[in-house]
């Protein structure tokens, strides 16, 4: 696991433990191990560490938490390093991070290339840099940069790291051999100063004021995260503590924060999210055996909100867009939003004015279907009408070259059949952008019982081409993330009904973590588009929506959304919704009188008297709820694993990745207590089928198996 060789008077120790180098038990002897020998070989003056194939250490091996850690440990290697009598060269290239950059920390010299990217990752995995990171970086760079890296976890280019005294030098060329000439060149000079622990941390004077500002921005977008606030104590100690002390305080910080439900949440995050690209259809294919179409032109129809974000996803990632409208006056407006959006991403500093000038002459319009005759793939985004979509597919079925792909963007029509209207539905697959689409990084795909593996690798790899998240789902009205939605949306109501206030449950979801409590994201969606499917479910069936309505299509109802949209209350697009907002499109919203009174006139009417209700109660009907749900989902299969559920939930909903997702937390709290919190909400409640309990969480609930096991298990009750 770790190649020794010698050129010369250099000894190279090159970590082999493919795919990314990660510092398992074996590598962390075999480098120490090695250095030994560098040490006992007098031909020997100099040293460089390296990483064979694709990248230097990437840090600890996850896979190795929760073990108790065995020896050598990082630190050993380092203390090695420090006490060997040789200069020794980390050569970087690839990333180099967590305990892969302590390290090269320890080393006396860091060289890398300038595409190698170094950083403390470990509190995006719960942790703190426990392998002498953070002891050592205040050192070097001092404790503003430190704080800042080791408390976000970000990454920076070899040429940044440059600035602040991480890396020596910026090389180029084949890394090893530039190690071994920077090792030539120093391998006589004295290096005893470049030994970090000697030195003291750049800035401890301003260790308090540093603090505080680091602690107030944490406070701002931490939401109940506690790892980076361990990591700013974990640096202040390198200022209050001797080395070695600071170490051992770090290595017991490091080991609570093991063991705590937040790091075995991200480090869950972590896996779920490589495993989602190891998608499998119930047919038998697969994401190792299909292959990908090659596509280069794509068409999207509709320029409205949706069509116009993924138009300006697919142009940044440079994709050439034929963008198609109803009429010339849609497609006028669409264009404008698409180069709004462009010089937005300028603003954001997401590209270049030059890459936005770019995407935006590889954008071509038309409002004739005839026009994509050629195209590879195309993405719909019209109304959300099925006989609307099904008229569309059956055109481009005849218009589009037979192996053109047909993807739909819709949130909860059958692609079944959307695919029927097709003579292709092999070809047919829906590709559900979140919005802004040009941001969200979801792409919840949706296979149809037709759909081919080669259509699936093609959307799946595209998704990935544009820097989404893709992940599959079978079909049913709202796929995964609408569906559980849905019913958190309706509790959410109904509790106002009881007695709660709108703010306090957005107050209460948000102190648990999620981004917008459910009335600021009505409210910022738009009321009125769920208003129009409601009235038109409801005539669909001979009913007309009134006040009064308490239950729809044998279900408990709430009228109260429908009354504020009567209202012309829609949102923060009109200036009113749930809240009030300064004026029509803004975000500066307060707590509404008018919409007090609505509430309570509301209640009066139907004679229900208000009660209090608590956090608790908030938080388990929002979260239970659409937890169900997911059990549901998974118990028919449509998602194959837990695991993609809590990715949709984590880049769909921005669920609190500390939480792993709903499906994870659900494990956590345990499956038996939320099966019985659910059976109770459905004795209270027997109208909301959506409390009905899952059949597979009741059976889960019993064996309490681990979440890796869920869906292995299902597969064989
Ligand atoms: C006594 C106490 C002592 C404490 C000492 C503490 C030491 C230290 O401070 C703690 C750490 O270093 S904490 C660690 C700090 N470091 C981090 O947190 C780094 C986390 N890693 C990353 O950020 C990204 O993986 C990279 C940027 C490295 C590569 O991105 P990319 O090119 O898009 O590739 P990809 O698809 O992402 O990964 C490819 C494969 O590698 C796998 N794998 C990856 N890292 C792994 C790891 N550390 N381990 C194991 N496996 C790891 C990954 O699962 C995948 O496997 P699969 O089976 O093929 O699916
Ligand atoms: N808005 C969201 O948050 C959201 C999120 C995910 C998915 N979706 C889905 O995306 C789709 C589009 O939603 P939206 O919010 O962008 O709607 P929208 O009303 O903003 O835009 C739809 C556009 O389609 C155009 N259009 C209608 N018929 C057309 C035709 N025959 N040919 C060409 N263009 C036509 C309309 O002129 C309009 O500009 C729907 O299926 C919706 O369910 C919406």
């Amino acid at each position: 696991m770790v190649d020794y060789w010698r050129q010369g008077s250099v000894a190279v120790i090159a970590v082999n433990n493919p795919p990314v180098n990660a510092l398992s038990y074996n590598v962390r002897v075999g480098l120490y191990n090695n250095l030994d020998k560098a040490a006992n070989d007098r031909d020997v003056l100099a040293v460089v560490i390296c990483g064979k194939g694709r990248t230097f250490p990437v840090g600890a091996d996850i896979h190795e938490f929760g073990q108790i850690p065995k020896e050598p440990w990082i630190t050993d290697v380092g203390r090695k390093i420090e006490s060997l009598g040789k200069p020794v060269i980390a050569a970087i290239h690839g990333t180099g991070l967590g305990g892969g950059l302590e390290i090269a920390l320890f080393c006396h010299y860091r060289i890398a290339l300038p595409n190698a990217r170094v950083g403390l990752p470990e509190v995006l995995i719960g942790l703190l840099p426990a392998g002498g990171g953070a002891q050592l970086l205040p050192r070097l760079a001092g404790i503003q940069v430190a704080m800042e890296m080791i408390t976000t976890g970000r990454q920076l280019p070899a040429s940044e790291a440059a600035k602040y005294n991480i890396i020596d030098k910026v090389v180029s060329g084949d890394i090893v051999k530039e190690g071994i000439e920077f090792a030539l060149r120093v391998q006589n000079k004295p290096f005893q100063d470049k030994i970090l622990r000697y030195r003291s941390p750049h800035g401890k004077d301003s260790l308090q004021p540093i603090t505080e500002a680091v602690l107030r921005k944490i406070k701002m977008r931490s939401r109940g995260f506690y790892a980076p606030v361990w990591c700013v104590r974990s640096i202040a100690n390198s200022v209050k503590l001797p080395f070695e002390e600071g170490l051992a305080q770090n290595r017991i910080m490091f080991q609570q924060m093991q063991l705590s439900g937040q790091a075995k949440a991200l480090q869950y995050a972590f896996f779920a999210e490589r495993s989602i690209s190891k998608w499998k259809l119930p047919c038998g294919g697969n994401f190792a055996t299909a292959v990908p179409r090659k596509i280069k032109t794509i068409s999207v129809i509709g320029a409205g909100t949706m069509g116009t974000g993924i138009t300006v996803a697919l142009l940044s990632a440079g994709f050439p867009v034929l963008l198609v409208e109803q009429n010339k006056r849609f497609l006028m407006k669409g264009v404008q939003t698409v180069q709004s959006l462009l010089e937005g991403g300028v603003k954001r500093r997401k590209f270049t004015a030059e890459q936005a000038k770019m995407a935006s002459s590889s954008l071509t319009t038309t409002v004739d279907l005839q026009a994509l005759n050629s195209v590879d793939l195309v993405i719909e985004a019209v109304f959300e009408t099925l006989s609307l979509k099904e008229d569309i597919f059956s055109k481009l079925d005849k218009i589009c070259k037979p192996e053109a792909i047909l993807c739909s963007n819709t949130s909860y029509l059958n692609i079944d059949k959307i695919a029927a209207s097709t003579r292709r539905p092999d070809k047919v697959v829906g590709t559900h952008f979140f919005s802004p689409a040009h941001i969200m990084r979801l792409m919840e795909n949706i296979y149809g019982c037709k759909t081919s593996p080669e259509t699936v690798a093609t959307v799946m790899d595209l998704g990935k081409r544009i820097g989404k998240v893709p992940v599959l789902v079978g079909t049913c009205p709202g796929f995964c993330a609408n569906r559980m939605n849905r019913p958190q949306s309706e509790e959410a109501l109904f509790l106002v009904e009881e007695g709660a206030q709108p703010e306090q449950i957005d107050q209460v979801l948000e102190d648990f973590g999620m981004p917008m409590g459910p009335f600021k994201v009505r409210d910022l969606a738009g009321g009125d588009i769920g208003w129009r499917s409601r009235k038109d479910a409801a005539l669909h069936l001979g009913l007309t929506l009134s006040y009064d309505l308490q239950f729809f299509n044998g279900e408990r109802y709430c009228s109260l959304a429908d009354k504020l949209c009567e209202l012309g209350r829609f949102g923060q697009k009109t200036g009113s919704g749930w809240y009030s907002y300064d004026k029509p499109g803004s975000k500066q919203l307060s707590i509404d009188e008018d919409v007090t009174k609505l509430i309570q006139n509301h209640r009066d009417s139907l004679g229900i008297k208000p009660r209090k209700i608590t956090t608790q109660e908030i938080q388990e009907r929002f979260l239970f709820s659409g937890i169900n749900e997911g059990f549901k989902i998974l118990e028919e299969g449509i998602a194959a694993r837990p695991e993609d559920i809590d990715i949709i939930w984590l880049y769909g909903f921005g669920f609190p990745r500390h939480y792993g997702g709903p499906m994870f937390y659900a494990s956590q709290i345990g499956l038996k207590r939320v099966y019985d919190r659910i059976c109770h909400y459905h004795e209270l409640f027997p109208y909301s089928s959506h409390w009905m309990p899952s059949k597979l969480l009741q059976k889960l609930s019993i064996q309490e198996v681990p979440i890796g096991q869920w869906a292995e298990l299902h597969s064989k009750l």
